[in-house]
């Protein structure tokens, strides 16, 4: 058992002598920080969303709608007793929480992936490493432990899309997520009025820049000239964008890799079946943090029909708005089986690196064991819509 929840008891004795926590104990404090502390550019990457970012609103709205109905005097397990942990996609996790996948991390801090992946499996819950990472994925994969997933933003160059799933495939990932909701990019008015896009300055490219065949596209390599650099980024540019993927494609990236494969950004029933039928054994229920598609469904209230389209065939996540214990177990109490945890961290790391992100995960696991204890519950498995009242 893991006792997530002992950092209460840290925090309060530790207040015998004077300490305090060094950073905010809620997800909203450590975004109000991190507005004062990163560069205008950085937190508007991170904060912005599409549009008038109303679904990146509707996304944690949503949560506000349903109420946990806790129940007493049931003789649950002690504190150091409770079973926070899950399996997904045959991955154990010591609770149902992965960092969502998120790129540009140097934007904020140069220990980026590498801090994330260490922290989350010092912690003993999932990672899910972006194609649009800051540091190459042999690197990352080589501190994350056992429990991490790559993220696959799929290039218009097919040979490029192959070379990354073998990549993270050979450097240990256990799954492959492939990101359906971003074939372009939202229009975000936050990077538009600071004329900003990180990827143009060379960052977030690197696992195409240590790409052998990404680098077989390109003339002269990247680290001749400033001139090379400017034209492998040029060639990110027009391989980026893919508005011809497929949801029979799910079966080609199947020919790929043994992983198991879940795609993420599913909002609609049908697609989540489309998917499962061409091969995924998850579906990540999400709106990117309502980054893309301005208008759309909240991410949470798209869950329950899909987990019911899905049913045992699939694995469900969720993301888009968790901030805090009881918003996990209402995913799970709606049909999630793990949720992805988004922005705080990247909060957590820029304010303090690789001890931020370990502040944001311990806080969210805490707040998550302390709350499941206090409703009722022994273990998360025991989880389901009852803890809504019905
Ligand atoms: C700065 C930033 C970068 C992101 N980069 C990626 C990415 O590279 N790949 C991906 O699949 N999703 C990416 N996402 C989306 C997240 O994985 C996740 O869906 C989203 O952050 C969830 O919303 P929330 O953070 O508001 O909870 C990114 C999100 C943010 C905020
Ligand atoms: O910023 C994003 O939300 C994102 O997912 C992304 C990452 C890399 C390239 C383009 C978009």
């Amino acid at each position: 058992m893991t006792n997530f929840g002992n950092l209460q008891n840290e925090i309060y004795f530790a207040g015998l002598s004077g300490a305090v926590p060094p950073l905010p104990m809620t997800a909203a404090g450590l975004e109000d920080l991190a507005r004062t502390t990163l560069s205008p550019e950085a937190f508007g990457y991170i904060a912005g969303s599409a549009s008038t970012e109303r679904t990146a609103a509707a996304n944690v709205a949503a949560f506000g709608r349903h109420a946990l109905v806790p129940r007493m005097l049931r003789g649950t397990a002690a504190a150091d007793a409770r079973d926070l942990s899950v399996e997904v996609l045959g991955t154990r996790l010591a609770a149902p929480v992965l960092t969502a996948p998120v790129g540009v991390l140097e934007l904020v801090h140069p220990e980026a992936e590498l801090a994330v992946g260490e922290v989350a499996a010092e912690l003993g819950i999932g990672s899910v490493l972006s194609t649009a990472a800051s540091t190459p994925i042999e690197r990352v994969g080589a501190v994350s432990g056992e429990n991490w997933w790559f993220q696959l933003y799929w290039p218009s160059d097919d040979e490029v899309a192959e070379s990354l799933v073998c990549r993270a495939t050979a450097a240990g990932a256990k799954a492959i997520v492939l990101t359906a909701d971003t074939p372009g990019m939202g229009w975000r008015p936050r990077d538009l009025e600071l004329g900003h896009l990180p990827f143009l300055q060379g960052k977030g490219i690197a696992n195409y820049l240590s790409d052998p065949v990404f680098r077989s596209r390109l003339a002269v390599a990247p680290e001749e000239s400033v001139e090379a650099m400017q034209m492998a980024v040029l060639t990110w540019v027009s391989m980026f964008g893919n508005h011809s993927i497929r949801t029979s494609d799910v079966a080609r990236l199947r020919e790929w890799t043994d992983l198991p494969i879940a795609v993420k950004g599913i909002v609609h029933p049908d697609d989540a079946r489309a998917v499962v039928d061409a091969g995924a054994s998850g579906v990540v229920v999400s709106n990117h943090g309502g980054r893309q598609v301005d208008g759309a469904i909240a991410a949470l209230d798209a869950l329950g029909p899909v987990a019911a389209a899905v049913g045992e065939r699939a694995d469900v996540l969720l993301d888009s708005g968790i901030r805090c214990g009881a918003d996990i177990v209402t995913a799970l109490a709606l049909g999630a089986d793990a949720v992805l945890y988004g922005r705080p961290w990247v909060y957590g790391l820029g304010l303090a690196g690789k001890d931020g992100v370990r502040h944001a995960l311990r806080v969210l696991l805490a707040d998550l064991d302390v709350t499941l204890g206090l409703a009722g519950f022994a273990s998360v498995a025991e989880l389901d819509a009852s803890v809504l009242g019905g």
